[in-house]
């Protein structure tokens, strides 16, 4: 019989996983939580809870326990520390759990966990938070900026320095707070197969709200708990797909046309693929091209729920694709929506702020550019090619762009995209970035490129 305290023991043995074996950690807590199937959705929601903020609010948690520990967080025993986070995590963020469980589950855990006679520094350290923080908050933060926000928020320097390079501090504190809340769930309503209102009344009879998205006709967002994706009305009928609005916003950029032929150079697992052959009313030709084999199955999958025809599966590396129907072949656009770091959708992946380094980012800029250089050989004259990142970093974005122009002097910045969704968030004609703190959706960033007639 499940009880509370296995929805913290499965948490700690997800923890262990992705601290001591660096499990991805959507996969550390699948494992647990499918090794125990009878865990009512109450237990799950709090197993699942406690081990993205606490892989999220790693860096906070340990700054307490430097503070308030004997020895630093570094020196604690693996697992004592796991223990110490989670007790803090929830003291500190989860109002809906009493202080007493907090504590005395988190002593609990130490017991059953061979930990015995370390239960009293557990009891002690969280005691201490809770005296202390009865005045003021414990965690104590230097004046620097970056270490500042870096505690606070709980992100890596090189992180807060990256968006302090494009934004004031205020806005950054608010962007590192607006990337600690949990992920919420946007649909793309296929408008080939139904309209947004029958997928809003269709949510509405099961008891499932939603909310239109500025700018975004084709857009709904969940505004309650929703359960399994896959059981809500219309997946299986293809009425729509996941999709982030910012994503969506891309394809509106590209403003592809029925009867074109379009190349989506990096499309796995899909979702901008489909919402072009949406786009295009599944009239002309999309080759959805991708490194991963696998990861275009998925495109494959996407396509056939939503009934799409007009895509072509193509895998292989784009840097060394060449158009090859025929010589005198080129195509209408292309959709570069690159393999990035991610930095945009923080709140969707806790572990990437831990995981990414500078060095990969040097690593996938030069990667970006290949791409981009690659993909103009396939664009008629007159043609345009969107290039896309999830990510808010010069060096994948305005860097690959600028350097990319000054190589190529035959291609220009589109900055007439008045009547796109996408110009609302135009930081500068035809530079588009979206901020998550200011919209509301994930950060990205993109550009229409036209090649000279
Ligand atoms: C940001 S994801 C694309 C997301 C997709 N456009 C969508 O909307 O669903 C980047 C993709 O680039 C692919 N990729 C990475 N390097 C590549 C390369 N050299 N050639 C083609 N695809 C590549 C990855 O496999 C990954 O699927």
């Amino acid at each position: 019989m499940a009880t509370a305290s296995n929805s913290r023991q499965l948490a700690f043995l997800a923890l262990q996983e992705i601290y001591q074996k660096k499990a991805y950690t959507d996969i550390a807590l699948d494992r647990v939580l499918r090794s125990s199937p009878e865990l009512s959705s109450v237990e799950k929601s709090l197993t699942c809870e406690l081990v993205y903020g606490i892989v999220r609010r790693q860096r906070t948690l340990d700054s307490l326990i430097n503070l308030l520990g004997k020895k630093k967080a570094q020196q604690q025993p693996p697992n004592l520390r796991i223990i110490l986070q989670m007790g803090l995590y929830q003291l500190r963020y989860l109002d809906h759990i009493p202080v007493s469980a907090a504590v005395n589950t988190s002593v609990e855990l130490a017991k059953q966990n061979g930990l015995k006679k370390l239960a009293g520094v557990v009891n002690g350290l969280l005691r201490e938070y809770l005296r202390q923080a009865t005045n003021c908050d414990p965690l104590e933060l230097p004046n620097n900026p970056v270490t500042k926000i870096g505690i606070k928020y709980s992100f890596p320097d090189w992180i807060v320095e990256t968006f302090l390079q494009q934004l004031p501090a205020s806005e950054v504190e608010q962007l590192c707070g607006w990337f600690n809340q949990p992920a919420q769930i946007d649909l793309r309503i296929n408008l080939l197969k139904t309209s947004l209102e029958t997928v809003e009344k269709a949510f509405l009879d099961q008891g499932i709200t939603t909310v239109r998205v500025p700018h975004l006709s084709q857009t709904l967002r969940l505004t309650n708990s929703a359960g399994k994706i896959n059981q809500l009305p219309g997946y299986e009928a293809g009425w729509w797909m996941v999709q982030d609005s910012s994503a969506q916003l891309v394809t509106h950029l590209l403003d592809p046309q029925p009867g074109e032929t379009i190349v989506d150079a990096c499309a796995a697992p899909g979702g901008k693929t489909t919402h072009i052959a949406e786009l295009i009313k599944d009239q002309g030709v999309i080759y959805a091209c991708d490194l991963s084999e696998k990861r275009l199955n998925k495109v494959q999958e996407n396509a056939q729920r939503l009934q799409l025809k007009s895509i072509k599966i193509c895998p292989g590396d784009s840097r060394n694709r060449t158009v090859q129907c025929n010589s005198k072949f080129l195509v209408d656009r292309v959709l570069l929506d690159a393999p990035c770091s991610g930095l945009g959708t923080l709140h969707k992946r806790p572990d990437i702020r831990w995981r990414q380094t500078l060095t990969k980012i040097g690593e996938l800029s030069q990667l970006q550019q290949q791409l981009l250089n690659q993909a103009a050989t396939w664009v008629k004259p007159g043609g345009i090619i969107v290039y896309a990142t999830c990510t808010l970093n010069r060096l994948e974005n305005e860097v690959v762009i600028e350097s990319f122009l000054q190589s190529h002097p035959e291609w220009q910045i589109e900055s007439s995209v008045f009547d796109s969704p996408a110009n609302h968030f135009a930081t500068f004609p035809g530079w588009i970035k979206v901020f998550p703190h200011k919209h509301n959706m994930d950060g990205f960033f993109m550009v229409k490129l036209q090649r000279e007639f």
